[in-house]
């Protein structure tokens, strides 16, 4: 069995960073000793995917604190810590919803170096109850993909919701890792999901370290694969579910929805309560990140465009919840969240 998978390790006194943007080829880390490098490891992508997100900034507070222990404004020094790790990327509500609880510590604390203490305690926590609800969650979705199956499934994903996005074991990925363990798999399909190409160099790359049958295909040849009718599921994460059951996801899951849909395959999304945003009452209200537009223009060193050619580059879209067939939570599972006036009432 090969190591396992982590994007992420905390060292007591720093956290170590797996550089996503050098796999497949090469494994670097890094090493952060302040919430500054966190936070540009977040912005840069050297990790990320919802909840690694959220579990490397709850880190990133914690190293603010060490920084400002025996500080007279140590608190003030945190505070500014969480609203800088904020801005790092605004699509994934993990990322807000793990800052929020690393602030909720700090009430009632008396000093810095107690902040230290219930800050590291917490974002420890933060990360172990990641990789627990991914377990969980790969239970739930590989049970109701078995429902409606007679033998091993063909499965289509995109992007990468692996143990690289998470805290071990992956949502979506981790649905698929999960019918691999019960060889209940027949073979993931992969997006290669352009431009960031987290499913040809991270997908396939946890993939194949496991065994797990995988084919990579272009993105633009989901529709191809789904019109034969081998593959009964797509199976994706998401970046924010909000009230009404929508769902910000990797750019291109709005196609893979439609394309489902009319094809007759199911749409199932997998994704922590981290991932929940109920204060947004459907998916008009969630920021969209758009990114450089040379993430378009070159891959690696090579230019695959005219230089300054105008792009257009949102990395995440919004799945209405009409598209999709099952939600999955470590706290259950929501079936045509579209048919339910409050579909998320159900997950406590
Ligand atoms: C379990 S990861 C959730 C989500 O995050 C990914 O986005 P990114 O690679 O830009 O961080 C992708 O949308 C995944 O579905």
């Amino acid at each position: 069995m090969s190591e396992q998978v982590v994007p992420v390790i905390w060292r007591g006194d720093c956290l170590e960073v797996l550089d996503q943007r050098r796999l497949p080829g090469e494994e670097v880390w890094h090493s952060y000793r302040d919430s500054v490098g966190v936070f540009e490891a977040i912005a840069s992508m050297q990790v990320r995917g919802a909840p690694a997100i959220g579990i490397s900034a709850a880190y990133g507070v914690v190293l603010a604190a060490f920084a400002a222990r025996d500080e007279v404004d140590w608190r003030i020094a945190i505070e500014r810590a969480i609203d800088e790790l904020a801005e790092s990327r605004p699509t994934a509500v993990n990322l807000f919803w793990a800052l929020r609880r690393m602030q909720g510590c700090l009430e009632g604390i008396g000093s810095g170096s107690e902040a230290c203490a219930v800050l590291e305690r917490e974002a420890i926590r933060i990360h172990e109850e990641d990789a627990a609800a991914n377990r969980r969650m790969g239970e739930l979705g590989a049970d109701v993909i078995q429902e409606g199956s007679d033998g091993p499934v063909e499965v289509l994903t995109h992007c990468n919701t692996g143990a690289l996005a998470t805290g071990g074991h992956g949502t979506a990925l981790g649905v698929v890792r999960t019918l691999h363990e019960r060889g209940a798999l027949s073979m993931v399909h992969m997006d290669e999901t352009r431009p960031w190409l987290q499913g040809s160099r991270l997908t396939a790359w946890e993939c194949m370290r496991e065994g797990i049958r995988c084919s990579l295909n272009v993105d633009s040849a989901a529709a191809t694969l789904l019109a034969s009718g081998r593959v009964r599921w797509v199976i994706v994460g998401a970046d924010r579910i909000v009230a009404n059951g929508d769902v910000a996801n990797k750019i291109g899951t709005l196609n893979l929805a439609i394309l489902a849909r009319h094809f007759g395959a199911g749409v199932m999304v997998v994704a922590p309560a981290s991932t929940l945003d109920r204060e947004t009452p459907d998916g008009s209200g969630i920021v969209i990140e758009q990114r450089d537009g040379n993430e378009l223009r070159r891959v690696g060193e090579r230019d695959i465009a005219p230089a300054g050619v105008a792009a257009f580059n949102p990395v995440f879209d919004v799945t209405p919840a009409a598209l999709i067939d099952v939600i999955v939570t470590e706290q259950g599972v929501v079936r045509n969240p579209a048919r339910h006036t409050n579909p998320l009432a159900s997950l406590v």
